[in-house]
């Protein structure tokens, strides 16, 4: 578990009383690790792991995992997006409920799930402000909504004469994670909703990031189809658990990694948590996930739901899709 997760789940009775940390502007949210910062902190363990008693914050980076030289791995999220793919039994939920695991613990920050077969993302659904389970009319609903949200933020920043949300923004920052994007795009429903659904979700991933939406998209079916190039690019981070051959690991890094010597193919399929991570710009390297088995990711849930639960009456919650 991550240190920072550990912290804030033995912290359970010794909040803060006064309630100052959890409000979008408290002083809960840290100076450092915010973007701009370095893309990956792997050597120092965060500040955030050593506030016990302390909620987390989505400006924070999220612990995922060591690296193969077993030093922390912390990925900052905000103004990012993460692809994660990889075949089946990969790991690729391990990496997806830790960023969760993340977001739900951080009250600044609100949480839209998307899980076609419900019981992936399912545990975390008392945290969540919107659960989609498998039916597309409804993940459709919620991406336009979460579209016209994203344009009325662009228009206060115009106003504002700015370009990116801050944590003093009265508007929290969203985390949209989708369990199998291949569901939703190419599986159920009728051939033209399922592309709207597609170029929705891309445009999320475009658009959203400056505004705090923070999208977390995994699939065990990297193909072109499922991620094409346009889509794949736009994710900051992207990470390739154990894939069937090079091609599929070049869907997710990005081309010609495998015939560098990258390729999601070469990690053993009895070493699942295992992947390539690699951030816009840079190289891949070898993570191994950390793991939240299902009584572990229950206990953060049951937390993190109580904790929101007493948010839920501040006036800056209420902002949630009427932004
Ligand atoms: N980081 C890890 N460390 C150790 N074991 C792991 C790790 N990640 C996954 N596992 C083991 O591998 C199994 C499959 O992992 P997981 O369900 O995360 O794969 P997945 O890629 O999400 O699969 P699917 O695509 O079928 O949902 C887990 O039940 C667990 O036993």
């Amino acid at each position: 578990m991550s240190p920072g997760l550990g912290a804030a789940v033995a912290g359970r009775a010794r909040r803060d009383p006064s309630g100052a940390g959890r409000s979008a502007d408290g002083p809960l949210v840290a100076a450092g690790g915010r973007a701009g910062g370095p893309l990956m902190s792997a050597t120092v363990p965060h500040p955030t792991a050593l506030r016990p008693g302390k909620a987390l914050s989505i400006f924070d980076p999220v612990f995922i995992g060591i690296d193969e030289f077993g030093q922390p791995v912390y990925l900052p999220m905000i103004y990012r997006n993460i692809l994660i793919g990889g075949e089946p039994g990969a790991g690729k939920s391990g990496l997806l409920n830790g960023v969760v695991a993340h977001a739900v613990c951080s009250m600044d920050c609100k949480l839209v799930l998307f899980d076609g077969k419900q019981v992936e993302l399912g545990q975390w659904r008392d945290c969540a402000d919107v659960f989609v389970g498998p039916k597309l009319e409804q993940a459709l609903s919620v991406l336009r909504r979460l579209q016209v949200m994203m344009d009325r933020r662009y228009t206060y920043l115009l106003a504002c004469k700015r370009r990116k949300i801050t944590p003093r923004d009265a508007f929290l920052p969203y985390v949209v994670a989708i369990d199998e994007i291949a569901y939703f795009s190419a599986t159920i429903g009728k051939k033209t909703d399922r592309e709207e659904f597609a170029s929705l979700l891309r445009d999320l991933v475009a658009r959203g990031r400056a505004v705090g939406i923070i999208v977390v998209a995994a699939t065990q079916r990297p193909s072109s189809d499922i991620i094409p190039t346009s889509l794949r690019d736009l994710f900051a981070w992207r990470y390739a658990g154990r894939c069937t051959n090079d091609s599929s690991s070049d869907i997710v890094l990005g081309h010609g990694w495998a015939q560098k010597g990258w390729s999601a193919n070469t990690i053993s399929p009895t070493n699942p948590g295992a992947g390539l991570l690699i951030a816009e710009n840079g190289s891949p390297r070898m993570v191994k996930v950390a793991y939240l088995d299902d009584n572990t990711c229950a206990r953060i849930a049951r937390h993190a739901a109580d904790l929101r639960a007493d948010d839920r009456d501040t006036p800056v919650r209420h902002l949630a899709f009427a932004a």
